[in-house]
């Protein structure tokens, strides 16, 4: 296998007294697709916020290409994630009074490299190109969620995180839009984690995690 290029190291994460995640370790390398399921309340959104370099853990180490990103400053690590990481959050989380062009595009106003081609490409792969000038309120779910991998994808991260993306999509859109986000991952050969306890993704991905009660398990 090659290098992983996001890494959990035996992650343990404890808050209020509780301990949410224990022990633990995952990695992907480019290209890979990593769904993971459990139920609710197991600790899947604790695991994205620490791959996503957004929290901290107590012990164990999360490694983006091979930099232990627990071990830099806020702002060095602030930065790391904006060049390495893209985002897509099961509400959208597009600016209201921002275009949809220009919500893909926000990436590269905040300090990545300015490569506006880049994005049309992405708004047209992912079929929006003719909704660049409208506004996040006049989108349906599936368009604002495609206009948000697009924004994911702005800087060319090496991975892409993904929070129950289609969680607010009815079956045909979920479909559309898995389709879409792994064509485009594929294409780019980004690796993709996708944190969701929807089964309907099961079968676009290659490799599977389960956590429950903050582990790991079979
Ligand atoms: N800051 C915190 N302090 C104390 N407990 C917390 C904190 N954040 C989350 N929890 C608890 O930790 C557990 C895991 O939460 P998490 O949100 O990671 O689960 P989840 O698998 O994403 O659940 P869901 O699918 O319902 O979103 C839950 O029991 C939650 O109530």
């Amino acid at each position: 296998m090659s290098e992983p290029v996001l890494a959990a190291e035996s992650v343990s994460v404890e808050r209020g007294g509780m301990t949410l995640l224990e022990d633990v370790s995952l990695s992907v390398s480019a290209g890979d697709r990593l769904l993971v399921r459990g139920p609710s309340g197991a600790g899947k959104t604790t695991l994205f916020t620490m791959l996503g370099l957004l929290d901290e853990p107590e012990a164990g180490q999360v490694l983006v290409a091979g930099t232990d990103a627990t071990a830099l400053s806020e702002r060095e690590r602030a930065r790391l994630r904006r060049e390495t990481l893209g985002f897509v959050f099961q509400d959208f989380q597009l600016v209201p009074d921002l275009t949809a062009r220009e919500n893909a595009v926000l990436p590269q106003t905040h300090g990545g490299e300015r490569d506006e081609a880049w994005v049309d490409d992405l708004l047209s792969t992912l079929g929006v190109a003719d909704r660049g000038d409208h506004y996040p309120a006049t989108l349906s779910g599936g368009e604002k969620q495609r206009v948000a991998i697009a924004r994911a994808l702005a800087n060319r991260p090496d991975v892409i995180l993904a929070d129950e993306p289609t969680g607010q999509l009815d079956p045909e859109t979920t479909e559309q839009v898995a389709s879409l986000l792994l064509d485009v991952q594929a294409s780019i050969g980004t690796a993709l984690v996708t944190i969701s306890h929807d089964p309907a993704l099961d079968p676009y991905f290659d490799r599977t995690e389960t956590l429950r009660d903050g582990r790991i398990v079979e």
